[in-house]
């Protein structure tokens, strides 16, 4: 084993399920599926410890979503400590290069080599410790990044699944498609595809309206053997919570860590935290069966 392998393979030696979120095309809402995914799993159970890795270089919007936008990285002696969206619980863990930007805003402007030496970075010196599940949001499509992913990743490859988003639009099933072929291609199981943006919730009487196309990705499921884990429609609450950035008076440290739940207190009365209820039984079930096989 090379010594990246062995860092990787300690890093990640206590986490159970690693969930790669992919999409063909951007802005479908992949972040903001991951973000649900990790808040779902960690509200499963009373104990469930969750990471979110945001390998999405270039737009990086998990801190945002989280709340935790202006924090920074704090180096241990044992390496990158991770910002926790819940405080002091210390139960929702999330590491993002927007937490190495100087200002909320910057852009990261990078040649491939040194998005690869950033991702075995993230995978190599990030202490997460033990963790339930490790969910990973991607950039859009299939690029070096998730490339480089999944190759630095190949001594946990048994512990690796992936869920593909798209919304029900023709042009974004397509680049699902290329997305579906590059899973296929590089042999990562998949547990299930989410339609996104499918339909709108009525802020007034909540009632779901289907403005445009919805069912497309279902159909793609169906179509091509994948289990179909369920549709979010727009949902305005949701977008307020996701969009409302709380930047903190100062930056935390393990000793004073983040204190900006609002995400947490108040998406369980979201439309969309009802129906993701759904998603995750569905997740809950592809992991199982991942499992069994892997067993055998
Ligand atoms: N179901 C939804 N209802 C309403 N707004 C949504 C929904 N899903 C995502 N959004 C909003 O759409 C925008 C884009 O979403 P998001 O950043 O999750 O997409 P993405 O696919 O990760 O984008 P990128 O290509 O930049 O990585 C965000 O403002 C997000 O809050
Ligand atoms: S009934 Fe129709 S128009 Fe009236 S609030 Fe609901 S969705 Fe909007």
């Amino acid at each position: 084993m090379s010594s990246l392998e062995t860092s990787v393979s300690r890093r990640l030696q206590s986490v159970k399920h690693i969930i790669i979120v992919l999409s063909g095309k951007g802005g479908v809402g992949k972040s903001s599926v991951s973000t649900q995914l990790a808040l779902n799993l960690y509200r499963s159970t009373p104990t469930a410890r969750v990471g979110i890795l945001d390998v999405d270089l270039t737009g990086p919007s998990i801190p945002r979503m989280l709340g935790l936008d202006g924090h920074g990285v704090h180096q241990s002696s044992d390496g990158w400590v991770p910002v926790y969206a819940d405080g002091a619980e210390a139960r929702l863990a999330c590491m993002s290069v927007g937490f190495l930007l100087k200002k909320k805003g910057d852009s990261v402007v990078w040649r491939g080599p040194k998005k690869n030496g950033m991702i075995r970075q993230f995978l190599s010196d990030v202490r997460w410790g033990d963790l339930d599940y490790l969910v990973i949001d991607t950039p859009p499509g299939t690029s070096d990044e998730h490339l480089s992913l999944l190759e630095h990743m190949a001594p946990v490859h048994s512990r690796l699944s992936s869920v593909i988003v798209t919304t029900p639009q023709a042009v974004a099933l397509m680049d699902a498609m290329k997305c579906l072929s590059f899973t296929r291609a590089v042999n990562l199981p998949i547990l299930g595809l989410i339609e996104n943006m499918s339909g709108y919730v009525c802020p007034c009487c909540g009632e779901i309206s289907n403005v445009f196309s919805t069912g497309g990705g279902e159909e793609m499921a169906r179509r091509e053997g994948l289990k179909f884990l369920g549709s979010l429609p727009v949902d305005t609450e949701l977008v307020s919570l996701l969009d409302a950035s709380e930047v903190p008076a100062d930056a935390p440290t393990p000793e004073k860590p983040a204190e900006s739940f609002r995400l947490l207190e108040e998406y369980s009365a979201t439309p969309s935290a009802k129906l993701f209820k759904h998603i995750l039984e569905g997740v809950a079930a592809s992991l199982e069966v991942q499992q069994a096989v892997e067993s055998r």
